[in-house]
């Protein structure tokens, strides 16, 4: 094993220095919140539920780069319910792509509850969060039967957090006993051919067993942040989903993941999220972290009540909102050297080039060519960390331009980043 390392800090952060602040400020936010809030009600209609500590209110954060951060009943497991759907959905996505899901379950949020009975125009259920679209998405789950469709979801779901999740089988029991409105959503949905089986049970009973599957704040938090970090774990470092599932999913929980509450959680929050009637709520700021809350009462809409307003109130004190105006980013040009005797100029770019870092690229070398009078470009990819399609082909268009106007283009150190060929930026080599 040797020292630790922040690639393995599981579950703790590397040093106090670090670790310490953010506890804090996550604690304060704790101490703020259960102040103010103290509505809601715990969720009875699956009567093991019922049971649940008012009072437990916890939170967890962990960044892609796997430190992991956290308040409050950070520990207390808890039954994951409607926050499994999503991760479902990633699989049912993998596994048979997003047109044959499609098929049978829609994209659109329904503005209705949870549980509404929620067919469109093609008998399809609105979406994959709500009660009707995610009994559908799990029946999608190529499996034998319930016991083997179960035994996938479970794995899928802890390679999301990490670990090996256990169920609790005493609110799976219970729900099974009183899920007959979930049945019959099943039955609905078989009726008008999108269930993914002819046998409702086989879809209710692992759906049963996916929502009683037990979590922490931190397991939560991981699951967000897979996520957040295009499908890899930021700890066991799997690639659980592809980067695109992983953008798929965050979409459906930004537009539909607070049920008949989306609307007004995006505008004031601005995180794709998924709550469940345990109490616990994912939240996620893509690229940088995930975050898990839990309290258990519940507001009118089925969402944890404290958990909302701890979001709320962390995203307006910390800027999470996806769309908070961003600063111009640094600027892609690094070093540039002027060789006169071979009239060329090259230009060192760094970091992740996107359309803004492109343009500027693409400006900073045309005044360079003019002042220099240079016949040669080369581009030095040596410290970019990813080009995104629309500054490859802005860049593939100016080496074509360029060409035209007499002016040779060299990419150098481009190797490892896989631009298209076609595109006309091929890499000359090693300076
Ligand atoms: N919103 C939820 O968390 C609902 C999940 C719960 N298992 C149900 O189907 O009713």
């Amino acid at each position: 094993m040797g020292e630790p390392t922040s690639d393995d800090a599981r579950y703790d952060t590397d040093t106090a220095l670090l670790g310490r602040p953010v506890d804090e400020a996550l604690a304060d936010a704790l101490v703020d919140v259960a102040a103010r809030v103290a509505d809601g009600a715990v969720a009875d209609y699956i009567p093991e539920l019922a049971g649940a500590d008012p009072g437990a209110f916890g939170i967890s954060m962990a960044s892609v780069l796997g430190r992991v951060y956290g308040a409050g009943d950070r520990d207390a497991l808890f039954t994951i319910q409607s926050i499994s759907k999503p991760f479902v959905y990633a699989l049912a996505l993998a596994e048979l792509g997003p047109e044959e899901v499609l098929r049978h379950v829609g994209l659109e949020p329904s503005g209705e509850p949870f549980n509404a009975i929620s067919l469109d125009e093609d008998g399809r259920p609105a979406n994959p969060l709500i009660n009707a679209g995610a009994i559908v998405t799990t029946s999608l789950i190529p499996a034998a039967g319930a016991d083997e469709r179960f035994a996938r979801l479970r794995d899928t779901l802890s390679r999301f957090a990490g670990r090996e999740l256990d169920l609790d089988e005493a609110v799976y029991r219970s729900e099974a006993q009183t899920g007959h409105r979930n049945r019959a959503l099943a039955g609905l949905t078989l009726a008008a051919g999108v269930l993914g089986t002819d046998d409702v049970d086989d879809a209710t009973d692992p759906y049963f067993r996916q929502c009683a599957l037990l979590v922490s704040t931190t397991d939560l938090a991981l699951m967000g942040t897979t996520l957040a970090n295009g499908g890899v774990h930021p700890l066991t470092r799997e690639q659980v989903v592809d980067e695109i599932v992983a953008r798929d999913t965050l979409s459906l929980m930004a537009t539909c993941g607070m049920y008949d509450r989306s609307g007004a959680w995006i505008f004031r929050v601005g995180m794709p999220a998924k709550s469940g009637v345990g109490g616990g709520i994912v939240a996620v700021k893509p690229g940088e972290f995930g975050v898990g809350v839990f309290s258990p009462p519940l507001d009118p809409a089925g969402n944890s009540s404290r958990g909302v307003a701890l979001l709320e109130m962390l995203s307006a004190r910390s800027g999470l909102h996806m769309f908070d105006h961003t600063a111009k980013p640094p600027s892609p040009t690094g070093a540039v050297t002027v060789d006169r005797a071979t009239a060329s100029v090259t230009i060192a770019l760094r970091g992740e080039l996107d359309f803004l870092a492109a343009e500027q690229v693409v400006h900073d070398a045309g005044r360079l060519l003019e002042h220099t009078g240079a016949t040669t470009l080369g581009l030095d990819f040596e410290d970019v960390t990813r080009v995104a399609p629309i500054a490859e082909r802005l860049l593939a268009a100016t080496v074509r331009e360029a060409d035209a106007a007499g002016i040779e283009v060299r990419v150098l150190n481009a190797e490892s980043l896989e631009l298209a060929p076609g595109l006309g930026i091929r890499s000359s080599g090693a300076r």
